[in-house]
């Protein structure tokens, strides 16, 4: 059977998911048109508007309301949303050599470093318009560099009296300024999207300005070689995180000496991300790289969500620092290297089956494999593999549940006493479970009934039985 009648004549592809996947939908014209401007306007408009105070506010409850989000409801209900925020950006004062000084610094390193050190030549998957990024796979090289780095001028600042912690006591500074930069950045891209693309994966999305704004307009954006994704997610959002959960760790120590809770999410945090580095070339095939273009989610989102949100937990033990016992400590720590263990061996088995093109053994059998034929925008026809076994066969994104009950793990070490600090899990919750849909619209649009195939073999899009 060949692709178009095995599709029944749907020939498409996932990569346009925002705008190819309207045209399938059969409702009402009214629906339509809500859909459309929620998801084209409203939502996006909320998204940029709002996610630069939220992020400010984590920082804020911590350090103003001693982590706590009743009382900064309280403080929200004496003064206002408005006059607490408006209050909250009178305090600092973003623009001086500090946060000038750090934040290019550090952008200077990366950047140097990133075109340095060696690496193998790596490709991403085609995109629609039949480009193949290239990739220098030197992610793991350089967060070694970095982290070293940071080792010896924390060494050398401790002779000359100073010392990298006052990246802690000054870190609203720091993201209100890249809050602005971050901005302003995104609105460059958005330029350079339409006026000087890359490649041929640009231009505006028909959806308009906002739109353009919060999604983007180029898909691989290089700036003098530079890839720009790269940079935010990898480089910057995903190497600063680590930094700061040593910061962290570093002036808890200060305050309170060792404090087991500190120490036991500092080594699951650090070691969640060394697995990322030692995969980084696996992420470029990953939604967020082949499918979000460079705009306001997730540019924005890797150079303050990230930085501001994933490492709350460590942010916010300095102030709360909790003993745990050993029992309780070693127990956190081994059920969270074993989450870590369980997600890092699921997104290898999908890469290494394709890899070795199916002639290889899943948990110790030959593995369920659906050859699924997809059609690019050229019109060319290319072959991929699903797997329907392994870790893969227990539910179509298993592995979305040690990357949850880790980031649990990392967190129960603060206690039940505030809320704050499980913001993390919460929200990666409800990104995982918007990200399941969002890929398998991508997917059925790319793979139409071998998708469809893959549903029915297995059943569960998450958790194995239920949901
Ligand atoms: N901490 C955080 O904030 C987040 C962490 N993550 C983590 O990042 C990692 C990657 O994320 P993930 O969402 O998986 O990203 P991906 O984009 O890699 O996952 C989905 C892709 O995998 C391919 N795929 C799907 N099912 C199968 C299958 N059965 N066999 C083979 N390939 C398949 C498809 O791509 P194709 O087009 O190639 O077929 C699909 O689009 C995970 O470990 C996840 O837990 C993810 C999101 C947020
Ligand atoms: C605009 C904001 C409300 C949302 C911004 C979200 C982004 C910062 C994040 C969306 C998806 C996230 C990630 C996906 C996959 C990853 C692989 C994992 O192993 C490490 C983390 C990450 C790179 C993660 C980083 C943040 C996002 C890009």
């Amino acid at each position: 059977m060949d692709i178009e009648s095995k599709e029944n004549g749907v020939i498409s592809n996932g990569f346009h998911g925002y705008k190819e996947g309207y045209k399938t939908l059969e409702n009402s014209e009214m629906n339509r048109r809500l859909t459309n401007l929620f998801n084209k306007l409203i939502l996006p408009l909320a998204l940029v508007g709002l996610t630069p105070q939220i992020v400010m506010l984590y920082w804020y409850t911590n350090v103003k309301f001693a982590g706590s989000y009743s009382t900064l409801i309280a403080h929200f209900r004496s003064d206002s949303v408005l006059g607490t925020i408006v209050a909250m950006w009178n305090e600092l004062s973003i623009f001086n050599t500090f946060t000038v000084g750090v934040i290019f610094g550090y952008f200077a390193w990366a950047l140097f470093w990133m075109v340095v050190l060696p690496g193998k030549e790596v490709h991403g998957p085609v995109t629609p318009k039949g480009n193949v990024p290239q990739y220098k796979d030197n992610g793991f090289l350089h967060y070694c560099v970095t982290m070293a780095g940071f080792a010896i001028l924390t060494i050398v600042l401790k002779y000359n009296g100073l010392t990298p912690k006052v990246v802690y006591d000054r870190f609203g500074e720091l993201l209100g300024f890249m809050n602005v930069f971050a901005l302003c950045f995104v609105f460059l891209l958005y330029i350079k999207g339409i006026t000087r693309p890359s490649t041929s994966d640009s231009g505006k999305t028909g959806g308009g300005f906002v739109f353009d704004y919060y999604w983007g307009t180029e898909l691989y954006p290089r700036i003098c070689g530079i890839d720009v994704k790269v940079f935010t997610n990898c480089r910057f959002g995903m190497t600063v995180w680590p930094l700061l959960v040593c910061i962290y760790a570093l002036k808890s120590y200060e305050i309170h000496g060792f404090v087991d809770s500190m120490f036991v999410t500092t080594i699951l945090q650090l070691t969640y991300i060394t697995k990322f580095f030692t995969w980084e070339a696996g992420y470029m095939h990953t939604i967020d790289i082949i499918l979000d273009r460079a705009g306001y989610y997730i540019c924005w989102g890797c150079l303050c969500w990230l930085p501001s949100l994933y490492p709350i937990v460590s942010h916010y033990l300095v102030t709360h620092p909790l003993r745990l016992g050993t029992p309780l400590a070693t127990s956190i720590l081994v059920f969270g290297l074993f989450s870590v263990l369980i997600n890092y061996l699921a997104d290898l088995q999908r890469q290494d089956v394709r890899k070795a093109n199916g002639d290889c053994l899943v948990w110790g059998r030959k593995p369920d494999l659906i050859r699924a034929k997809y059609r690019i925008e050229c019109g060319e026809v290319r072959e991929s593999i699903l797997l329907a076994s392994g870790w893969w066969g227990l539910s179509r994104h298993f592995h979305y549940i040690p990357e949850i009950l880790l980031s649990f793990f990392w967190t129960v070490t603060t206690g039940f006493e505030y809320v704050l600090p499980y913001t993390y899990v919460i929200v990666l919750v409800i990104l995982l479970t918007h990200r399941s849909f969002r890929d398998e619209q991508k997917c059925s649009m790319k793979y139409g009934v071998y998708w469809q195939e893959y549903c029915t073999k297995v059943r569960h899009r998450i958790i194995p039985f239920l949901f």
